[in-house]
């Protein structure tokens, strides 16, 4: 089966390295030609739901599975649809069209939009392809470690992953467990406002956030997958929300050390080093001496120039 992601590149960051005294590796996602990581999940679905005899792939999305989705069709030469929450802006929808999939507007988060995914997904030939909860989507995801674990000079002391619905984490530490990373901690890194798998692990059970507040839309999958919390129970896991304004700088700041431009789902996993919090989990007690870290930066479609500019002056930090 041909791959419909590339073998992107892994790079040590000499800003990031200069901030915390160590290597720190990133995996560029962001370059991935849909736009996002999304495309190594949602690709292996698709391509196994096609093999099964599907012929229609409909998709829930915030907007980067949606892309993957259409994208992963039109490279498998068969029809999409994604369905899109109201959060998701019009340039995404006019970004779908283009991929040649038909878009449908519902709801105000992803939930609603996977709701009617779902009803639509029941026609014949159609295949359902979920943004995060699939192990289909964990499998393709796995590969983004299985290719740094060749482009690494030697195995990382932590692994930083930004967490929506839970499908990146899980399929990172699929990967991780397929090379045997099994001792290295992972830090799943969320927003407030968007933290379903923080507010999980807290209470011990899957918990179903209100709605979601934060800026980063692409992390706005209202409970996570039931897989992703299972993962706590053996695997060393720190979760950490950090603020709106947090991820947006962590963008900015990101785009002046490696030209670059990424969405705040992303600058999430980006301000676990811009925010130091390495060095505060080692004075607290919770992280032992750390040789090198290795970021996902998983990218995304959802930001412009303009964007950040708004987002910035809405948080302040122009
Ligand atoms: C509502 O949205 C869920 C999903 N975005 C998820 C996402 C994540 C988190 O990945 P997850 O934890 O959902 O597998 C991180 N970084 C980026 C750029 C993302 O787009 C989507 O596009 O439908």
């Amino acid at each position: 089966m041909e791959l419909l992601h590339i073998k992107t590149p892994l790079l040590e960051s000499h800003a990031m390295t200069k901030l915390t005294g160590f290597p720190v590796y990133l995996k560029l996602e962001n370059v991935q030609p849909p736009g996002s990581f999304k495309i190594r999940g949602i690709g292996n679905l698709c391509q196994k739901a096609m093999q099964r005899g599907c012929n229609h792939m409909v998709c829930s999305s915030g907007g980067n599975a949606g892309l993957a989705a259409a994208y992963a069709a039109k490279k498998l030469k068969i029809p999409c649809s994604v369905i899109v929450p109201g959060s998701t802006p019009m340039f995404i929808v006019e970004r779908l069209r283009e991929e040649g999939a038909t878009v449908e507007i519902c709801g105000s988060s992803w939930d609603d939009a996977d709701a009617r995914t779902l009803t639509l997904a029941k026609q014949p030939g159609y295949a359902y392809i979920p943004p995060f909860n699939h192990p289909d989507i964990w499998e393709g995801v796995a590969s983004v470690i299985h290719e740094s674990a060749e482009q690494l000079p030697e195995k990382p002391g932590i692994v930083v992953v930004s967490v929506g619905g839970g499908g990146l984490l899980s399929g990172v530490l699929q990967g991780m467990h397929n090379v045997g990373w099994t001792d290295v901690p992972v830090v799943a890194m969320e927003t407030k406002g968007a933290d379903s798998f923080n507010a999980s692990v807290q209470a011990g059970e899957l918990v179903t956030l209100d709605a979601i507040t934060s800026v980063a839309k692409c992390l706005g999958a209202r409970r996570v997958a039931a897989n992703a919390l299972e993962w706590t129970k053996n695997h060393t896991i720190i979760s950490h929300a950090c603020t709106d304004k947090e991820a947006v700088l962590a963008c900015d700041k990101f785009a002046d050390d490696h030209r670059m431009l990424v969405e705040p789902a992303c600058g999430a996993a980006l301000a676990c080093v811009y925010e130091r919090l390495f060095k505060v989990w080692q004075e607290q007690g919770k992280l032992g001496e750390l040789k090198s870290a290795l970021v996902i930066v998983c990218g995304g479609n959802l930001v412009s120039l303009k964007a950040m500019k708004e987002w910035k002056d809405q948080l302040g930090l122009s």
